[in-house]
């Protein structure tokens, strides 16, 4: 059956890391991190200041330094020089000589392909994790876990019988089971097919809707981002180029993500009317009356919903086109027109009524409309894209 889960995330217990962010500049609830990396022929030189809540994505082509960027916090590699302070704990200050050892280091790592021991079954594989820490330390149990990687069924198998999804749920379990105070996930679906990456996305919105540890998550994909990270950094040759909330940075055509074939960006609203017959929820956008609706489980009227939408996914027309099959139909107003990374498409950067959406159009269609900044247009998304 499919999951509705993994298109929506339920705002209820989602903290809006921005916005605490904004709010608390206390360093207790920062993570700052500055490193210098100076590799023959690559240097990494990077000053982040990301929330200390939610999930902090890092976005760049490959060999811009994400994982070089995740091995300095983990300690896996040593930064000519740097600091490190998460939550208020400084993990390294070469100034001051300090820097603790990767296994000193409270954070879990979660890699593209899990390490599982092969000769212990999976019970024993998440004990392993379990032991790291004292028990008056653990902050996961093993069935919270189990529970919320939907790994139950699967304790007595061994990691040769498991598929690459369950595998990879399994090893974030285990990662959770050392009662982190940071997760560092490198890419940790590019290793599954599309089928397996939409079965494990629920999962990880789950993690991060229900356990306050702050995340660093790499990938190369906008959609994911947009379905799981509060905050953005894009990294660039080594450098930072951006880093800031994620539904900005993602739209921001200057910026990579926004041109990729996978662009996507977050929309937020809250869940309206519920229409049983067809399974449609209707979302309100914020500040303006306009409204989505697509096919998913009932969620509580009032409630905060959030969207990932493909800039594919959205048309242009300049006028209502009613009378047609896509549900979706809203006035908008372009912003700015960008080539994408395939030279025969652009991105179109639109304002719906302060909500920011991106289309995915081809260059001829741009022309056939003259799509210029200023215009008011027409976006259709079909309801049933909003699934996936
Ligand atoms: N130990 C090393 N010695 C020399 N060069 C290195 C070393 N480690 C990484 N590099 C180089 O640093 C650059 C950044 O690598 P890194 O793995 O951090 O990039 P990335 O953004 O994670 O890439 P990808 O998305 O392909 O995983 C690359 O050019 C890589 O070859």
């Amino acid at each position: 059956m499919h999951d509705h889960t993994q298109d929506v995330i339920h705002k209820d217990t989602h903290h809006n890391a921005d916005s605490n962010a904004n709010r608390n500049v206390d360093s207790n609830t920062r993570i700052e991190a500055r490193f210098l990396v100076r590799h023959a022929g690559f240097s990494l030189d990077v000053n982040l200041d990301l929330p200390g809540r939610g999930v902090s994505g890092l976005f760049g082509h490959s060999g811009s330094g994400k994982t070089t960027c995740l091995r300095c916090v983990a300690g896996l590699e040593k930064p000519d020089s740097g600091y490190l302070r998460v939550n208020g704990e400084v993990w390294l200050d070469s100034d001051a000589g300090i820097s603790l050892p990767t296994h000193k280091r409270p954070l879990g790592y979660v890699f593209q392909e899990p390490s599982l021991f092969p000769h212990l079954n999976v019970l024993r594989n998440l004990q392993f994790g379990q032991k790291r820490v004292p028990t008056s330390q653990h902050q996961v149990q093993l069935e919270q876990a189990t529970a919320l990687l939907g790994i139950d069924h699967l304790l007595e198998r061994m990691p040769a019988g498991l598929s690459g999804g369950e595998r990879q749920r399994v090893g974030i379990a285990r990662a959770l089971l050392t009662s982190p105070r940071l997760l560092l996930m490198d890419e940790p679906l590019a290793a599954l097919d599309l089928k397996r990456k939409r079965e494990i996305l629920p999962y990880l919105e789950r993690l991060h809707d229900e356990l306050d540890i702050p995340v660093i998550y790499v990938s190369h994909s906008p959609e994911e981002m947009a379905r799981l990270a509060d905050h953005l950094v894009v990294l660039d040759g080594g450098k930072v180029i951006a880093s800031g909330p994620i539904a900005d940075t993602l739209s921001r055509l200057d910026l990579p993500a926004a041109r990729t074939d996978d662009a996507s960006v977050v929309v937020e609203g809250t869940a309206g009317d519920f229409d049983t017959a067809y399974g449609l929820l209707t979302v309100h956008l914020p500040e303006s009356n306009s409204t989505m609706r697509l096919v998913h489980a009932r969620i509580a009227t009032g409630q905060r919903v959030r969207l990932a939408v493909k800039a594919r996914d959205v048309s242009l027309t300049t006028s209502d086109q009613e009378g047609g099959s896509i549900l979706n139909r809203l006035p908008v107003t372009v912003l700015e027109v960008a080539p994408a990374e395939n030279p025969d498409h652009v991105i179109v950067r639109l304002n719906a009524g302060g909500t920011l959406l991106l289309a995915r159009i081809t260059r001829y269609s741009s022309d056939r409309l003259a799509v210029v900044p200023g215009q008011a247009l027409w976006a259709q998304i079909k309801a049933v894209s909003l699934l996936t």
